[in-house]
């Protein structure tokens, strides 16, 4: 039985201390590090969802360095951007301001812009921001890495084969993988706006998994089982990972898809100021089968890719 105290933050989403696992550590973790671990994962994602993992090993810096070079991106013109624009099943490239709707409420408009990178060697805005590409090259691999180490730990957790979502996530970022990397911004808010206005509407998200890197200022709230909005506070140096709907419909429900949000924040300096974070989508190779894992029938089998591409329509089908 397990006897080690879990850390908590002040919303009450666990803090999860990678240690060992992180990125850096043994190849070959111990069968009791995967289990202790493991236990934690499955225990915060059947409860709230998500957990802030520490000591993962991945170096603030890097983060950083993709925040400055993706500020150089969106600070460019409009027509400059639009030249880079995403496709819909195409998941590379500039996504403009309220172009892509997450919540499914009418009246919401979401104030954001992103950049997608499904492929480290597909488009990118090589002439204007030469710094992007390989900066995020290098994310993508420490992404790819820290999530396979906390996917091989929830399978241990999960009673299943210890390579169970390792052969299932074999082809992350490649035209038979939707994983992405998501640079995100969020402009300082305009001094008026409507009612209806967000910085990202309530939403689950598609995939297994997401590992998120917020920036300082805040706004991201996370529904509790009882349905409250609590607020899921940025905490240095830690990565924020949550379940998606793939790993919910895989787990029978046992792992939950949380829905989460981003508001505007209150405080008028952090309405001036611009929010940054970057988000790593991790998604089972293409052909790979979600089927109920205890045998259950609570949802219909469904291929990764024909799950996600659902999911993409009803996003820009607006
Ligand atoms: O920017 C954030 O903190 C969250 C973004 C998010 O939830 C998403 O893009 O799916
Ligand atoms: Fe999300």
């Amino acid at each position: 039985m397990k006897d080690h105290k879990q850390q908590r933050s002040t919303t009450n989403i666990p803090v999860v201390d990678l240690g060992e696992l992180g990125v850096g550590g043994p190849e070959d973790p111990s069968d009791e590090v995967l289990q202790r671990l493991g236990e934690e994962l499955v225990q915060a994602f059947s409860s709230i969802g998500f957990v802030y993992l520490s000591n993962h090993g991945i170096p603030a810096h890097k983060v950083e360095e993709i925040n400055s070079c993706s500020e150089k991106f969106f600070m460019l013109e409009s027509s400059t951007k639009l030249k880079y624009k995403r496709g819909v099943a195409d998941i590379q490239g500039y996504t403009e301001p309220g172009q892509e709707k997450l919540t499914t409420k009418d009246d919401v408009r979401e104030l954001r812009e992103s950049y997608d990178v499904r492929l480290v060697d597909g488009v990118f805005p090589d002439k204007e921001v030469g710094s992007l590409r390989p900066a995020v090259r290098d994310l993508v691999t420490s992404c790819k890495l820290l999530s396979l180490r906390v996917l091989t730990a929830l399978a241990v957790g999960l009673g299943l084969e210890r390579s169970f979502f390792v052969s299932t996530h074999q082809e992350m970022c490649s035209n038979s993988n939707a994983t992405c990397l998501r640079l995100l911004y969020y402009p300082p808010v305009p001094p008026t706006f409507s009612v209806g206005a967000t910085r990202c509407g309530a939403h689950t998200d598609y995939g297994t998994i997401t590992l998120l890197f917020q920036d300082n200022i805040g706004g991201l709230e996370v529904r509790d089982r009882e349905g409250a909005w609590v607020s899921a506070d940025p905490v240095p140096g830690t990565i924020l990972v949550n379940v998606g709907d793939i790993l919910q419909f895989w787990t029978s429900d046992k792992l939950r898809a949380t829905e989460h949000r981003v508001l505007i924040p209150k405080e008028e300096m952090h309405q001036k100021s611009a929010r940054r974070s970057v988000v790593f989508f991790v998604h089972p190779d293409d052909p790979v089968l979600i089927k109920a894992l205890d045998g259950s029938s609570t949802y219909n089998p469904i291929t990764a890719k024909d799950h996600t591409e659902k999911r993409f329509e009803e996003t820009y089908k607006y």
